[in-house]
């Protein structure tokens, strides 16, 4: 069943509850009794003909000022000044309901989204107040009922001056709020862009250095063995000038997820330069890492690498070297590098130890 849309869904939204509703029409005094004095003053002030009058002068005294001006040219004006008798019509009508606050959210954040000042907006109120106690002195002469319709018309605006304020303030503050989780977003974006290698997916250099430093730090304080290895394609540049760097691009990913399928959750492998990685394994001893080594080898050997219509056959050459006592990132990456190029000359598509 699909889900019901909520009736008044900015009430919901900017927490005017029933709580807050009751609370608001009781401070300014509007009272279950007022329903009379509503009927009341539609009855003798606010007619058609009336309201029609009301909203012609509210335009024209709003067009005197430049900014409203300047605000008001786009809109076609006999359309707002229909909704504006509208408003007229429903001004005070049913004013506890749910209902009534939220057609004046609705209306207060239209005006926010284009911008309107809330300055501009509560002068606006005044002016629309003013002209109806206007034409209340206009329509009735009785003092003690002008007294009562006059009270009510400034209850009733306070109410939607209020309400108006309020949706000012709260969607200025859930805006923000917006903008904040944006931000926050585009910053945990930029984090996983630093720490991830933009083709492969693999850890970038950068994170791959930092965890290594973190990884001596700790095998040196525990004393837990600490091996990395140092892999780097085969002839891969034949790769490039046959295929394209595109194919070659395809190929070092593909490469970049084996490696990362043959290892365990906790070990890591990052790109070091073009077509190298290295792999940090920690609390791994020298005869573990060289079996890791040979499965890399196996799952990247072993299966030739597809992309589009070519099927290649790709090998790496590893180097293996174990942390010794007073070796530190450079060190450790320099005897890795010196293994992986002995892997090379040894043939390539094999693992070598550093000395
Ligand atoms: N497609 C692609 N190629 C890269 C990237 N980074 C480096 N390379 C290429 O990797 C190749 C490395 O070539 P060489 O250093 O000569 O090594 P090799 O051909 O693999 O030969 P050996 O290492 O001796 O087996 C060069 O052609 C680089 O352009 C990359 O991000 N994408």
């Amino acid at each position: 069943m699909p889900a019901r849309k909520p009736e008044t869904p900015l009430c919901d939204q900017f927490g005017f509850d029933v709580d807050w509703r009751r609370a608001q029409l009781a401070l300014i005094g509007l009272q279950e009794e007022s329903r009379d004095t509503v009927r009341q003053l539609h009855r003798c002030v606010l007619t058609d003909d009336a309201s029609q009058r009301i909203v012609n002068g509210f335009y024209e005294q709003l067009l005197h000022d430049s900014r409203a001006k300047s605000l008001l040219e786009s809109y076609d004006i006999d359309r707002l000044k229909l909704t504006q008798v509208a408003y007229l019509t429903d001004f005070g009508v049913d004013f506890r309901d749910a209902g009534y606050f939220e057609t004046r959210a609705r209306v207060g954040i239209a005006h926010a989204r284009v911008g309107l000042p809330l300055a501009l907006y509560l002068s606006a109120f005044g002016v629309m107040q003013t002209l109806i106690l206007e034409m209340l002195t206009e329509c009735v002469s009785d003092m003690a009922e002008h007294q009562l319709l006059s009270r009510l018309v400034l209850k009733l605006t306070t109410l939607d001056i209020a309400v108006a304020t309020e949706v000012y303030h709260r969607s200025s503050v859930l805006e923000l709020d917006r903008s904040v989780k944006h931000l926050r977003l585009e910053q945990s974006l930029l984090r996983t862009q630093l720490q991830q290698d933009a083709l492969t997916g693999v850890s970038s250099r950068t994170s791959l250095l930092d965890a290594l430093e973190a990884a001596i730090s700790r095998s040196t304080k525990t004393g837990q063995p600490l091996c990395i290895i140092m892999a780097d394609l085969d002839h891969f540049k034949a790769v490039n000038d046959r295929y394209g760097h595109m194919v070659g691009d395809k190929v070092l990913t593909e490469v970049g997820a084996r490696i990362r399928a043959a290892l365990r959750e906790f070990d890591l492998v990052g790109r070091y330069g073009g077509e190298e990685f290295v792999i940090v394994l920690e609390n791994t001893s020298r005869h573990t890492a060289l079996q890791v080594a040979e499965r890399i080898r196996q799952r990247i050997a072993g299966q030739p690498i597809k992309t589009g219509s070519h099927q290649l056959d790709i090998t790496i050459s590893q180097g293996l070297a174990l942390r010794v006592e007073g070796d530190d990132s450079q060190s450790l990456l320099q005897r890795a590098d010196d293994a992986m190029y002995k892997a090379k000359r040894a043939g390539r598509n094999c693992v070598a130890e550093a000395d």
